[in-house]
């Protein structure tokens, strides 16, 4: 791992089925770089965010981290009956956090639909709800699977704002994206 590097992948590869889904990746995340994740459908963006996160297991290579880890999925881990502010308590009570759910609702847009029901929000409310768990918690590293997808303009200029502030105290970011980024980015790394 290089001096300061909050997160380090070397040579990191993986089959699916039969088939080399990719191999000797390597990635290395500087305190406030950010890298883009890009390839085709399927090309294993997601699986590579999984197993920077710890969730997936890689066949060759090694994962080094500098810290903690935000990791939002693409599904945005919102069972049906939870709403906006029932899950950002309950993550705020798992880690340990006093935190004022109804200002960070307020801050991430979500204070009209605060207590409406996941499987009733929209898509872009979903996902502000589980964009918002990354203010919850300082953790210097955000692994981010397509976090643009179903944001209006607001919600893309919220987000901008998230990474360009987090960045600025040294944080770092690693985003799958499909096509404009929608942020300042450092590197790309073609999957
Ligand atoms: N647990 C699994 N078992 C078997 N195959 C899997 C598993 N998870 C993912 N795959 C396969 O690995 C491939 C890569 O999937 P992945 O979701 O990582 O791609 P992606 O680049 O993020 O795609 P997209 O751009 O469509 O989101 C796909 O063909 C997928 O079906």
């Amino acid at each position: 791992m290089s001096v300061g590097s909050l997160l380090y992948g070397n040579n990191i590869g993986i089959m699916r089925g039969e088939r080399v889904l990719f191999r000797d990746v390597s990635l290395s995340l500087s305190p406030g770089e950010a890298i883009v994740l890009r390839g085709a459908n399927g090309a294993g963006k997601t699986t590579l965010l999984r197993i920077l996160a710890g969730l997936t297991q890689a066949e060759t290579g090694e994962v080094s981290k500098q810290g903690a880890h935000h990791w939002i999925a693409h599904r945005e881990g919102l069972k049906p009956h939870e709403t906006p502010a029932d899950h950002l308590r309950l993550w705020a009570r798992a880690w340990g956090q006093t935190v004022e759910v109804r200002q960070l609702l307020a801050d991430m847009g979500l204070s009209k639909p605060a207590d409406v029901p996941a499987k009733y929000l929209s898509a872009g409310q979903r996902r502000r709800t589980a964009l918002a768990r990354l203010r919850l918690e300082d953790r210097p590293i955000w692994l981010l699977d397509e976090p643009f997808t179903a944001l209006d303009a607001d919600g893309k200029s919220l987000l901008q704002a998230m990474i360009s502030n987090h960045r600025t105290q040294g944080g770092g970011v690693i985003a799958a994206i499909h096509g404009e980024a929608g942020f300042e980015f450092d590197t790309q790394v073609e999957i």
